[in-house]
């Protein structure tokens, strides 16, 4: 549209371009030389956009020199500048679906009549390097640089593992150059910064920062204690091959990597539109199963002289274009770091940041896990930081941006009592990094939790009893004395204990009050009564469902108890073997560990919360306020022809699921255990059985299959005996 005769530009356009080009190539100087960027790629990648949409607008601005027609930027670095024999160029972005579309629009277009394919490859989010092996000997690796020279870190680069120093293999040319990228694995980073932090160092950002600056070490041998990899991703020059070079891109991968070099697993060649799509899809879902971080997916097209014939522009290959995902990481500001008290006492500290929406999702908050881990990641409390989100995973905190630090940042200390209640934090045991309360029966926080998860899914399923209402039943800020002191009195609740609560509105994410944002005051409410004050008819209908709760199935009641490490899984199982909560605290540790799906650790565990005076005082309370303390059937016991016959169940079973068939036994007296020994009555076998089977016949325990089992359920024990496979024999 524009161009042809009035060519001016507008003064102001003029300045933002300028403003702006400046901006990138600070941006580019701090990412490409500095390894320390100050924004992320996606604000960065945003100012690029918004360049060429201003030279979009008035095309005189797209002078060669703009940082839109450039790769990277030419840089006054410690290294010693080489040229590179064939120029490394960037990719052109698709950001969406259109924008691939268009791409493969004009690949059509131009190849019309040809046929030819799709090579995919995962976008690695690295640095690139250029290795040059002259008769298969590495000679020299560099940095990208501009394109046309880039940085020689050869001593650098001869210390990663993956790189062979010389190429192995037939058809070894005179001369080629290799391009790949170099990254730093995630599950490395941590260990990383807590390295530097502890050397007083800068800790980076995340882990393409620390791949960069990992590799541009003066000191080699620095790098060679980094865990640094690389994955080839293209060649450029190649001299002394024969033949006329190659065909596809795919095949000469292959040949790379008989030579030795680390070529990707990942890549997949597709005829059209639809496998690169295909393609992205899978890899969207399947971004966190690669060992490495990718940030997109850079398809080419696969035949090499036809790479040829659509050619390149000064910054970019027309036969390649990178997809980009949504970004997973962004800066944003570190505000405060706070403790929270969990169900179990233990003291976490979780970042409050700056609301920032990353992956789809608006982020507040970030766990810390513990002190050491604060301390280990070098953040301070006022940095910037970069907080990263990937996929359903909790967002965490990678690094604080160091460069952007003005000296009012403060260190985290970890406070060393309780914010809730006061008390003194200790480790459970000697050596334990995490902290805990040890208030466990009256701590505000851990009750609230405590009661949140009593009247949750898990557990009781009540109505209208939310993290609110937890709150209030706590934390009042009226009356002075809240109305439960532990959960011992949840089923003693009435409406008079209710009415007089006012209490703070809490901010559900962080359990904190929130605030009137004028005045910064703490909000509270009559949370049960109306202005009338008369009970809400929320309240009324809690009531009530607290009163309905009482006869929920035992094992929802035993998980309500918060034992720890007794979840719904371990709290079934228990159910299912006691029958009763008594019958549960009167076992005896052994016999609590030989159940199935109970084991050592959580027997321990329940023999530790039974000895609590105020744990025991807990059920007897709930017992005199009618809470189910036996298993459906339990109290009028049919009869019980399987009364002190232990049977192991193993195996597939084909006409039971192994739950039925435990449930059967023990409906008719049987005790159902995990371990076979001399006392097992019986083990039910059925497909795969593992090693039980093998005891079994140790053991000389009659084993019985399908039917012998529906013969021990309907005919008791003798008839099964009669059923059971001879002792000794193998199954099929
Ligand atoms: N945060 C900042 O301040 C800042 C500054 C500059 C650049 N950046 C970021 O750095 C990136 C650099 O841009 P760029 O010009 O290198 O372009 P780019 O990263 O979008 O694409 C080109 C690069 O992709 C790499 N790559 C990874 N896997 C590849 C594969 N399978 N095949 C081919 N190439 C592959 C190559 O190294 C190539 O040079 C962008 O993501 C940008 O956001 C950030
Ligand atoms: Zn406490």
């Amino acid at each position: 549209m524009a161009g042809e005769q009035d060519v001016t530009v507008p003064a102001e356009a003029r300045e933002k371009h300028a403003r702006l080009a400046e901006q990138i190539e600070e941006h580019r100087f701090r990412y490409y030389v500095k390894d320390a960027p100050i924004v992320s790629d996606a604000e960065f990648d945003r100012l690029l956009r918004e360049l060429e949409g201003i030279e979009e607008e008035h095309p005189p601005l797209r002078t060669p020199d703009s940082p839109t027609q450039k790769v990277a930027g030419q840089y006054e670095t410690e290294f010693t500048e080489v040229a590179h024999r064939e120029r490394m160029l960037s990719l052109d972005n698709a950001f969406d679906d259109d924008e691939l579309g268009e791409w493969a629009d004009r690949v059509a277009r131009e190849l019309e009549g040809v046929d030819y394919h799709f090579l995919c490859e995962l976008k690695i989010d690295g640095l690139a390097v250029n290795l040059t092996y002259e008769h298969g000997r590495l000679t020299r690796a560099a940095t990208r640089g501009d394109g046309r020279t880039g940085e020689d870190i050869t001593p650098n680069v001869r210390t990663i593992g993956d790189i062979p120093e010389r190429l192995s293999g037939d058809r070894v040319p005179d001369l080629v150059e290799v391009r790949g990228e170099v990254f730093f694995p995630m599950e490395r980073f941590e260990e990383l910064n807590a390295g530097l932090v502890a050397d007083g160092k800068a800790p980076f950002a995340n882990p393409r920062n620390a791949a960069a600056g990992s590799l541009r070490q003066k000191d080699p041998r620095v790098t060679a204690t980094r865990p640094l990899h690389m994955v080839v991703h293209g060649i450029g020059a190649l001299e002394g091959f024969g033949g006329d070079g190659f065909d596809r891109l795919s095949h000469a991968y292959a040949l790379l990597r008989e030579w030795g070099l680390p070529t990707s697993t990942h890549n997949r060649v597709v005829d059209g539109l639809k496998g690169v799509r295909d393609f992205i899809a899978y890899y969207g879902e399947h971004r966190h199963s690669v060992e490495h971080e990718i940030d997109g997916v850079v398809v080419k097209l696969d035949e090499i002289p036809l790479q040829g014939r659509l050619g390149s522009t000064s910054r970019a290959p027309r036969w390649a274009i990178a997809w980009k995902y949504a970004p997973e990481e962004v800066n944003t500001k570190l505000v405060d770091i706070r403790v929270g008290v969990g169900r179990t006492g233990r003291v976490t500290p979780y970042a409050v940041v700056e609301p920032v929406t990353v992956a789809g999702s608006e982020v507040e908050f970030a766990t810390l896990h513990n002190q050491e881990v604060v301390r280990s990641k070098g953040v301070f409390i006022g940095d910037t930081v970069v907080l990263r989100k990937a996929g359903d995973v909790i967002p965490e905190i990678l690094g604080p941006v160091a460069d952007l630090r003005d000296g009012s940042e403060r260190e985290f200390v970890m406070p060393s009592e309780c914010p809730e209640c006061g008390s003194k934090l200790q480790p459970m045991k000697e050596g334990d990094i995490d902290l805990r309360c040890p208030n466990a029966r009256s701590c505000p926080a851990q009750l609230r939790e405590r009661l949140f998860y009593l009247a949750g899914r898990k557990c009781l399923d009540i109505e209208h009893f939310g993290y609110v209402v937890a709150s209030a039943l706590t934390q009042p800020v009226e009356p002075a004395e809240p109305p439960l002191r532990d959960e011992g009195g949840v089923f003693d609740l009435t409406v008079d204990d209710l009415l007089p609560i006012v209490a703070y509105v809490v901010d559900p994410d962080s359990g904190l009050p929130k605030r009137d944002p004028e005045t910064g005051e703490e909000k509270t409410v009559t949370l049960f009564a109306n202005k009338e004050g008369e009970p809400k008819k929320n309240t009324l209908a809690m009531l009530e469902k607290i009163q309905e709760a009482k006869s929920r199935p035992l094992a929802r009641i035993i998980t309500g108890l918060s034992i720890r490490h007794v979840g719904p899984v371990a709290a079934e199982a228990l159910a299912r073997e006691f029958r009763s909560l008594d019958r549960i605290a009167a076992a005896d540790e052994a016999e609590l560990a030989a159940t199935e799906g109970v084991g050592p650790t959580i027997a321990a565990s329940l023999k530790a919360w039974f000895a609590e005076d105020w744990h025991r005082e807990i059920v007897e309370r709930w017992r005199a306020a009618g809470v189910r303390m036996e298993e459906e059937g339990s109290a009028d016991e049919g009869p019980r022809p399987l009364e002190g016959v232990t049977v192991v169940v193993t195996g597939t079973l084909a006409t039971y699921t192994r739950d039925a068939a435990k449930a059967a036994l023990q409906e008719r007296g049987a005790k159902v255990t995990g371990s076979v020994s001399k006392k097992t009555g019986f083990v039910v076998v059925g497909d795969n059985p593992g090693s039980k089977y093998d005891k079994a016949v140790q053991h000389k325990v009659p084993i019985l299959d399908d039917d012998g089992l529906t013969v021990l359920l309907t005919e008791g024990p003798d008839a099964a005996r009669e059923a059971a496979q001879p002792v000794g024999e193998q199954a099929e």
